[in-house]
């Protein structure tokens, strides 16, 4: 198929977008934010970034309407796109690879909304908006879950009454599988070895962050359970607590919404620190005295290097630990402050190696006699572009 392509990733009030041209090359990106509110606005990047105006309290229809406007008057994208990726966050146990949106996915998309009830309904609301725009283009639903459908059940069955599994399906699924799918591909790319024979330990630590355990290209251990609460410390959610926390809390007088929305949006890097989500900002403030701030780039890195011992015994081998997403690609500090508590495991980190890959680039950042560790850059955009190329091919 020799057209654009679309990736489409709606948030709960932003929207990020990706254009793609004929060869899978990115042409553009765009992402709207605070949409539903007066501050609603999008920024596209091209060669160049441009602000555009979106109109007061856009929703996820209008900004989408309103970045393809401004693709196509910028003739970026001269006709319909030949197909449009979703990411849609929650699959469940239906979906282990992507799919062709029709109604009766769509259904089952809805139906997971349960479990994921921040991301699940804004993603249908981005499916929804596009059809719309582009009724006759093949959709693509990519799934977060999909990735960890191979985990056995001793690592996605919870130590709870049976039937909560059967007949709600209480288990651990897993998410950003898209993106610790592009890290097993890309080190067996480096390593020059087929998929189902590499190991890793694959460390996605964005906004949302977790941590899967790939055996001979499967995952068979990730650190993100029922919803992606649950794990690592994210920049505003907690990751794992005691389950005892939610009676107590009720106890307290705290209904379970409140409690949600605050282990979900006020925890984390941002709950720690007292002040932002933000790792890079949190470094700053770090040097300049903040303890708070210190602190929770601690326990942040802590957390991970416990998740990494954990991982270690999901494996019989392990050909690399890969450090991705945002923070995982860009903090010196943090790589170097996680695999610090490594060397018993047999991980060491090289200073330089590991300060000359913090700009984002592929590399080797581990000692000599170390287990490899690797900064590799996520694509997730681009994982998605591919799915939805190869099946809008098919359904012509
Ligand atoms: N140079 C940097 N140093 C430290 N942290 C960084 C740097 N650049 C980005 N980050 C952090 O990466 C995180 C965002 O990761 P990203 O993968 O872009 O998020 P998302 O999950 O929304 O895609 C933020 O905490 C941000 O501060
Ligand atoms: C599933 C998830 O955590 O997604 P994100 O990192 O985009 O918040
Ligand atoms: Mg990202």
């Amino acid at each position: 198929m020799q057209d654009h392509v679309l990736v489409v990733n709606c948030g709960s009030s932003s929207i990020k977008l990706a254009l793609y041209g004929p060869e899978d090359r990115p042409i553009a990106s765009a992402l709207a934010e605070n949409l539903g509110t007066a501050e609603a606005r999008a920024t596209i990047r091209t060669n160049e970034k441009t602000a555009i105006a979106l109109p007061d309290h856009s929703d996820h229809e209008q900004g989408l309407a309103a970045i393809i406007d401004w693709l196509e008057a910028n003739r970026m994208l001269q006709s319909a796109p030949g197909a449009v990726g979703h990411r849609v966050v929650h699959g469940g146990e239906r979906f282990s690879e992507s799919v062709v949106i029709d109604e009766a996915v769509t259904d089952a998309i809805e139906e997971c909304a349960d479990l994921a009830p921040l991301h699940n309904p804004v993603n249908l609301t981005g499916i929804r908006a596009m059809q719309s725009l582009y009724p006759n283009v093949t959709q693509v639903a990519v799934f977060d879950t999909a990735f960890h459908q191979t985990l056995p059940s001793h690592a996605y069955l919870y130590a709870l009454p049976r039937h909560w599994y059967e007949d709600w399906g209480v288990r651990r699924y897993g998410f950003h599988g898209t993106s610790h799918a592009c890290m097993l591909q890309t080190l067996s790319g480096r390593l020059k070895q087929p998929s189902r024979s590499t190991s890793l330990i694959s460390a996605h630590l964005g906004n949302g962050c977790s941590i899967t355990a790939i055996e001979q290209g499967q995952s068979v251990d990730t650190s993100m359970g029922l919803t992606p609460l649950e794990g690592l410390i994210m920049g505003t959610r907690s990751g794992d607590v005691d389950p005892g926390l939610f009676d107590f809390l009720q106890r307290k007088g705290l209904d379970p919404t409140t409690i949600n929305q605050t282990l979900n949006r006020e925890s984390g890097l941002r709950g720690l620190s007292g002040k932002t989500n933000d790792m890079r900002a949190l470094e700053q403030a770090s040097l300049d005295g903040d303890e708070h701030a210190t602190v929770a780039i601690e326990a942040f890195c802590f957390r991970l290097a416990r998740y990494i011992g954990a991982m270690m015994a999901s494996l019989t081998h392990c050909d690399g630990l890969v450090f991705t997403g945002g923070i995982g690609e860009n903090s010196v500090r943090v790589r170097e402050k996680t695999v610090a508590r490594l060397a018993m495991l047999g991980f060491t980190l090289d200073p330089e190696r590991n300060r000359s890959h913090g700009d984002g680039q592929q590399g080797a950042i581990h000692a000599d006699g170390s287990h490899p560790v690797y900064v590799i850059p996520t694509d997730e955009e681009g994982m998605i572009a591919a799915d939805a190329r190869t099946l809008g091919a098919q359904n012509v």
